[in-house]
């Protein structure tokens, strides 16, 4: 099923333990967009999501109210507010409002956490009043494809705990079922990119006392903890907190070389279509274009994103998950299930660089891995996307 043959076909079935969720009838790469859907039933609400309107179920025509009532509601709830824990927040003009979509409010959740996350992300699309959902990660054909109902801004001390309030489920996902002080560390992470990010705006203003520099290293700490806990847009604002700290200073190569990793994950996450991939590029390709361009002086000089912050994040955001093999004319495509590593490149870059057969790798270091095994992350930035 399909709201438009453009998309990838997917389908609603039963998941065992979930109720209904949504699989992929064919293989999705990362950064396709996988649906894009309007509210089949729009639910105002207003500033407290508490005091939620509920819709008046009298308007709703039959087939609405059929819907409405097709989604699970937990024992010893109200019928109404029990399936109103599936809507979704769609952040309109008029008052904030929460949406019941006939797909998108069909996906299940999975943690983000070093072991597992979700590899689906949705995000409302205001332009054209629809939810979005993107694939954050190659999906499998059959593979269900999930998303977060907790993000790292979201995120409290208990998350299995908020999971079983608001939505009523025990979270099986990898991530919960680690002993507690891994879960621990990545609480850990978590509160302190919420520091961060509530932080930063007092920090990056010039009478804050702040060292630029170090603003930027504690950015580059940021980005390295919230790639090792998974996330993924996150990573994408934090890289743009360092192009806007490098703009303010008036340094365009760094602000541009962090500003690519900002574009890319709207590119996987929002698409090229979207606004934000867009107003990102257009950065990338004239930092100069900043509304605050220089507000602080050109005196600074910074720097890009470091090596080891480059390569966390291809492989966070840019490599494939499964492994694939990396020829690109491999004839196995996406059916070779065992690799052999590239040894220089997990060795000196932590990359990991796969292929399925001697044949395979042969082929791919004569057709230009050869200049880029191994060796620095640039030269595997200058053949991958990031290139500026
Ligand atoms: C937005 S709905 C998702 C679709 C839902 N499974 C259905 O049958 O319509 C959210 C509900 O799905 C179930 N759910 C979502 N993720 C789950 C998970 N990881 N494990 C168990 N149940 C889950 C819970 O009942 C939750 O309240």
């Amino acid at each position: 099923m399909s709201a438009n043959s453009t998309y990838p076909r997917i389908a609603v079935v039963d998941i065992p333990g979930k109720g209904k969720g949504v699989v992929a009838l064919e293989p999705i790469p990362r950064g396709t967009r996988i649906i894009s859907e309007k509210p089949r039933i729009r639910v105002p609400c207003y500033e407290d999501p508490l005091r939620r309107r509920v819709p008046d179920l009298g308007t709703l025509s039959e087939s609405d109210l059929a819907f409405f009532m097709s989604f699970p509601c937990d024992e010893g709830l109200d019928p109404v507010m029990g399936r109103l824990r599936h809507v979704i927040p769609c952040a309109g003009s008029d008052d904030e409002a929460f949406g019941l979509f006939e797909t998108v409010c069909r996906f299940n959740h999975t943690c983000y956490s070093p072991l597992d996350r979700p590899n689906a992300l949705y995000t409302w699309v205001e332009e054209r009043k629809e939810e979005i959902v993107h694939a954050t990660e190659d999906i499998a054909e059959n593979e269900e494809i999930t998303v977060a109902y907790i993000q790292a801004k979201t995120h409290t001390e208990d998350p299995k705990a908020l999971l079983v309030q608001h939505w009523g489920f025990q979270c099986q996902c990898a991530g919960c079922q680690r002993p507690r002080p891994e879960r621990r560390t990545s609480l850990r992470r978590i509160k302190s990119y919420r520091q961060y990010s509530d932080n930063l705006p007092m920090r990056m203003l010039p009478f804050s006392g702040e060292s630029p520099l170090r603003l930027l290293k504690d950015i580059e700490h940021n980005i390295l903890s919230i790639c090792a806990e998974g996330y993924v847009w996150e990573i994408g604002t934090c890289a743009h907190d360092a192009f806007q700290l490098c703009a303010f200073h008036g340094d365009g190569a760094s602000a541009a070389r962090w500003e690519v990793m900002a574009r890319e994950v709207h590119r996987v996450i929002h698409g090229t279509d979207g606004y934000q991939y867009k107003k990102s590029a257009d950065l990338v390709a004239k930092p100069s274009t900043f509304r605050e361009w220089a507000a602080l002086g050109t005196a600074k000089k910074f720097r890009g994103p470091s090596d080891e912050v480059l390569v966390c994040f291809k492989n966070a955001v840019m490599s494939s998950n499964p492994p694939r093999c990396n020829h690109r004319d491999c004839p196995k495509k996406d059916l070779a299930t065992e690799f052999k590593r590239c040894k220089p490149c997990i060795d000196k870059l932590g990359l990991e660089v796969n292929y399925c057969s001697v044949e395979c790798q042969t082929a791919d270091w004569k057709a230009g891995h050869k200049s880029a095994c191994g060796k620095a992350v640039k030269s595997v930035v200058l053949v991958s996307p990031l290139n500026v």
